[in-house]
């Protein structure tokens, strides 16, 4: 029941995952540098080059709304709409989150994420192989779930009716307003500072739930209340998502972020806390 509830914010421990290798509707992606996977990665896994697909909407917005791009991006994944798909890194889940809210975008329905990172699996001494398989291209039929993810027009419109609270995930110095990414640095007026790597143990394992819950609470995040969460752009603020989701709450991500808003000429931005002293 678990699963229906949250189909997409799925958490797998590195003991059901190999429990379960080599089930033919797994398909295990790996989102560590090529030079990594080839000394050795989790059997079946495939490779994905995570850069690649992060600098994909930061040279062109448009991407996000690209059907074509996308058609052809995922089908030598091989995954079709049985497929269950989990994910890994070894960069505290920066890279595989970014990827599991993509094909969550995309309408890729049965993905998640692994409790621990490609170093840890290794530390409990868990097989490692340097094959690396063969996987069938699959065409997969690409439906963006826009209710997935936010424009700046709609984060805008949410500031407005107050419809959803903003939740930042960078760092505290780019909230501030003192490390500038952007034309303009700041944070959108009203939003919630939290961190993503407040949420992930540098093993890549996601804090236990009280603590996140603690985390969410002491950041002002209130139980059940709509979320719109931003990074620069898409990676940090997945890994919000994905925790968000997890804890039950509706969760967006507005992927394309600070390099969006920070580089736009008529959004609201709120930099006071850089020009204040510290209390
Ligand atoms: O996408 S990112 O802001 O994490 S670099």
């Amino acid at each position: 029941a678990d699963s229906e509830e949250k189909p997409l914010a799925k958490l797998v421990s590195l003991a059901e995952l190999e429990r379960r290798l080599g089930e033919p509707n797994l398909r295990l992606l790996d989102a560590r540098p090529k030079a990594d996977y080839d000394k050795g990665h989790i059997p079946g896994a495939v490779w994905v080059d995570a850069k690649a697909v992060a600098a994909m909407a930061v040279k062109d917005p448009g991407v996000l709304t690209d059907r074509k791009a996308w058609v052809s991006w995922i089908a030598p994944l091989g995954i079709g709409p049985k497929t269950d798909v989990l994910i890994y890194d070894a960069n505290r889940q920066l890279d595989a989150a970014r990827l599991w809210w993509l094909l969550g975008y995309l309408g890729v329905d049965r993905t998640g994420l692994l409790d621990g990172s490609f170093p840890l699996w290794v530390a409990e001494n868990r097989p490692v192989t340097t094959e690396v398989p063969t996987v069938a291209p699959s065409p997969f039929p690409v439906a963006f779930r826009n209710d997935r993810n936010a424009t700046r027009a709609e984060v805008l419109a949410a500031i407005a009716a107050k419809s959803a609270l903003i939740v930042d995930a960078r760092s505290k110095g780019e909230y501030d307003g003192i490390e500038k990414r952007a034309k303009r640095g700041g944070h959108i007026p009203a939003a919630c500072h939290l961190e993503w790597s407040d949420l992930v143990g540098k093993d890549g394992r996601f804090l236990e739930e009280s603590a996140l819950r603690a985390k969410l609470a002491k950041a002002g995040v209130k139980a059940s209340e709509p979320v719109i969460t931003h990074c620069q752009s898409g990676g940090r603020a997945s890994v919000n998502v994905f925790v968000l989701e997890r804890l039950g709450f509706k969760a967006r991500n507005y992927y394309l972020g600070w390099s969006d808003w920070g580089n736009a000429e008529e959004t609201p931005v709120n930099a006071e806390a850089a020009s204040k002293p510290n209390p």
